[in-house]
Parts: structure tokens; sequence; C-alpha cells
């Protein structure tokens, strides 16, 4: 499985300042969406390209343009919309099919409540946005879903991921490919992740502070 921990200095100085406990409502929010735009520069860079002619200032121009292919955004409801803002800056036209899984703090187990894509899937490469991979069941419940609809080129961009999360992905959906900014240690008694963010849809959407 092809797993990305993007290592680039920008990512990793934003993502220490988001392990701050102190941060406010609006300093995590920017830094989420700031690793989510460098996460997209990364998880974009196979993209293919084709060659194009453009009329310029001096005549006709050679240049390069993405090929064909084209992408959703899939934030997985409610904490992956924090990165949505960032990714939208770097792929503006994106279509966005939602997602809305919770995860149920007893058993751990991941409950969709929400779906809604785009019709045609099997056209677009899926690039799911959760801040956290923690268990890995509700990316894993995702990816069900979206392959069920057809898709079958997926990424997933993670502020933070659990080598627990990362296992379960590659043992139900190995074809997918994973970016994140870190690969943490491991998840406590709870399912957190350990030295983690806390709770990413709490701290972006302001509950629970
Ligand atoms: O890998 P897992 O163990 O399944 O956990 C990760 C999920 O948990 C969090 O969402 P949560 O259920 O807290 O929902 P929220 O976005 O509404 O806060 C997080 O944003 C992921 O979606
Ligand atoms: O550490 C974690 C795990 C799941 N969900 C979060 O928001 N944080
Ligand atoms: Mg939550």
């Amino acid at each position: 499985m092809k797993i990305v921990e993007v290592r680039h200095p920008l990512v990793q100085h934003k993502l220490g300042l988001m392990r701050r406990a102190d941060n406010s409502t609006k300093t995590f929010r920017e830094l989420a969406a700031e690793v989510a735009t460098l996460l997209t520069y990364e998880a974009t860079s196979d993209l293919e390209t084709e060659d194009a002619d453009v009329e310029g200032w001096a005549g006709t121009v050679r240049v390069r343009r993405i090929k064909g292919r084209k992408i959703t955004l899939v934030p997985i409801l409610r904490a992956g919309i924090g990165m949505l803002p960032g990714v939208l800056e770097l792929i503006p036209a994106a279509k966005v099919s939602v997602v809305g899984i919770k995860r149920d703090e007893a058993s751990l187990a991941a409950m969709p409540y929400y779906e809604n894509l785009v019709g045609d899937m099997a056209d677009r490469t899926a690039l799911v946005l959760d801040p956290m991979l923690a268990t890995g069941g509700t990316l894993v419940a995702t990816v069900d879903m979206l392959k069920a609809a057809g898709a079958t080129r997926i990424k997933g961009l993670f502020l933070v991921a659990a080598p627990e999360g990362l296992k379960a992905l590659e043992a139900a959906h190995p074809d997918v490919e994973v970016y994140t900014a870190s690969i943490d240690e491991r998840l406590n008694e709870k399912g957190y992740i350990l030295p983690g963010l806390g709770d990413a849809g709490d701290k972006i959407f302001g509950t629970r502070v």
C-alpha cells in the first residue's frame, strides 16, 4: 500500500503548531486548511498531463495541462470539512462528494449517516479528506461506499494517521493511497491518537471546549 508521510518543513512546522493544546478555534482551523493545501500538492503530484497549444503574447505556445481525469473531493463529516477550504485553494473546480460517518465513542464502530456522491464516480479520482485516521473504521466504511458507487482510484489525506488505522486499511483496501503529515505512535484506550491532536472535529467546530 502506498503511504506517504510528508516530511516537508512547512508541513512539519505547521503540524507542530497544531499540536499545542492552547490553540484557538481560529488558529486550529487555519492550520488545518494550510496543511490540507500542502498535502493536496503532494497527493496530486502524479496527475497525468498532456500537451496543449495556447495563444500567448508572442504567438502560439506549447503548454502542459492536466489530462482528462477529474477529481472529486470527499470530506467526511464533520471534521473533514475543516480541510475542504485548503484543498479547494488548489483544486477550486473540484466536485464535492459528502460522506457522514460518526464514530461510536464506546464501541469505536463507524456509523454511516449521510451519503451524497457525485454521479460519475467511476471517471474520477476520489480524494478523501479527514484530519484523523485512528482505528481506520471510518475510512474503511468510506472506501466501501465509494467503491460501491464505482470509484476505482482513491486517495486519502489525513493530518495525522495511527499505525493501527493504516494496518486496518491495508487489510481491507490495499489499493488506497494515504498522504499524511504524520504517522503517530499509537491509539490510547479510548481510540484517540497519541500524541495526536485531540478531538479534531471539536477543535475545528469549536464544540466541547
Ligand atoms: O479511524 P476511526 O477510529 O474511525 O476514527 C476517525 C474518525 O473519528 C473522527 O470523527 P468523529 O466520529 O469524531 O466525528 P466528527 O467529525 O463529527 O467529530 C475523525 O474525524 C474521523 O472521521
Ligand atoms: O485522535 C483522534 C481519533 C479520532 N478522532 C479524533 O478527532 N481524534
Ligand atoms: Mg469527533
